[in-house]
């Protein structure tokens, strides 16, 4: 298999990084971006002012607004956010070739469907060869050439190992998994986890309670992944305890960065305000609270921090809630 141009969907910070990463592994790139002012930008200075500033852009990258541009690509990355990756990839499907690679690289659970991504592409591009990249990687860094490694999942390996290596570069290393379910679950769940760990910190309640969030909240990925078919082995890489550890670890995160806020006491709509970057936990917490519910997975993080985004709970109610619950065996 040889790919040599790639398409990426998406022109917000990890659509741009990632068609910086592509360009460096030196695949010619052609990104889609809605805004007109960022393929202004771009075009005009090499730079994505408006969601990666500071970065100038590799010259094998092309920008567009066409998604038909897309259309002689070898490889698709789509990063849209994941409530809109739907109407996205129901725009592309014309132009998309039987078995294209479409690589899903957004983090996320559909909200009223309570699908995966991957679901969404199987029902709006069934002749799609589905993949998923995931794994601890802010758009920044990677933009700014700093190694970071992700997981890349295919259920064919062959292809997952031929993605990897189109895509790897000098800093930029993908391993391969064939789990689609356990790579997605970790990048959806992990953001409402980041958004309870921000909480944490925001409050102060200090490092123990901080490592007891990732810890247990590592245990509701693993319930969630392996309840939906995925493996607990895939969870526990790069795209499950990776991106976890990350997220929850640095307030870059946009979503640890939401939960720092309302730590330290701004309602949900002050600490949104303004912002025009997607905290991808704040727009599946529901879906990830339903999902969960209907599949009878036990997941107390994801849900008191969904019912604090809902307005449902105060954050000291979410606490309370947490420590009050019956004293359980570690391990199931
Ligand atoms: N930024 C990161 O460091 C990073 C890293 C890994 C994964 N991701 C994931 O990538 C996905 C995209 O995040 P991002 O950081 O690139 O976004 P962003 O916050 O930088 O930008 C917002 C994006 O939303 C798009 N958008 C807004 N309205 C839209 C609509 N109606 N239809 C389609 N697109 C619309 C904008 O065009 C823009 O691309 C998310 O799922 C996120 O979790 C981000
Ligand atoms: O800024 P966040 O919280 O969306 O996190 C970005 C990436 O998902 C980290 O891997």
């Amino acid at each position: 298999m040889e790919f040599h141009t790639a398409g990426v969907i998406g022109g917000g910070a990890w659509g741009t990084a990632l068609a910086q990463s592509a360009a460096a592994a030196g695949l010619a790139v052609i990104l889609q971006a809605r805004e007109p002012e960022v393929i202004e930008s771009i075009r005009a200075r090499r730079m994505n002012d408006a969601f990666l500033p500071g970065v100038e852009l590799d010259s094998a990258i092309n920008v567009t607004s066409d998604l038909a541009d897309l259309a002689d690509c070898d490889l698709i990355l789509a990063v849209p956010p994941a409530q809109h990756m739907r109407a996205t990839l129901t725009a592309f499907a014309p132009y998309a070739r039987p078995g294209l690679p479409i690589i899903l690289c957004s983090k996320g659970i559909e909200r009223g469907s309570l699908k995966l991504m991957t679901d969404v592409l199987a029902e709006t591009i069934p002749s799609a060869t589905a993949a998923v990249l995931s794994g601890p990687s802010f758009a920044a860094e990677v933009a700014r050439g700093l190694p970071s490694a992700v997981t890349l999942a295919c259920a064919d390996l062959e292809m997952a190992e031929a993605l990897a290596g189109a895509l790897s570069g000098p800093v930029f290393r993908p391993y391969f998994a064939d789990d689609l379910i356990g790579a997605e679950t970790g990048g959806a769940l992990k953001n409402v986890l980041a958004i309870a760990c921000g909480i944490v910190e925001g409050r102060e309640l200090g490092r123990s309670a901080h490592a007891a969030v990732i810890t247990r909240g590592y245990a509701e990925i693993v319930r969630v992944a392996t309840a939906l078919g995925g493996k607990a082995e895939t969870v526990a890489g790069l795209c499950g305890v990776g991106d976890l550890v990350l997220t929850c670890s640095s307030p870059q995160s946009r979503n640890m960065s939401l939960g720092l806020a309302l730590g330290q006491g701004l309602s949900v709509e002050q600490a949104l305000a303004g912002k025009r970057s997607v905290a991808e936990g704040y727009e599946s917490a529901p879906a990830v609270r339903e999902l969960t519910r209907k599949l009878g997975v036990d997941t107390p993080i994801c849900e008191a921090t969904a019912a604090v985004l809902a307005g449902e709970m105060t954050v000291d109610q979410a606490i309370e809630s947490l420590m009050s619950r019956p004293l359980k065996p570690e391990r199931e």
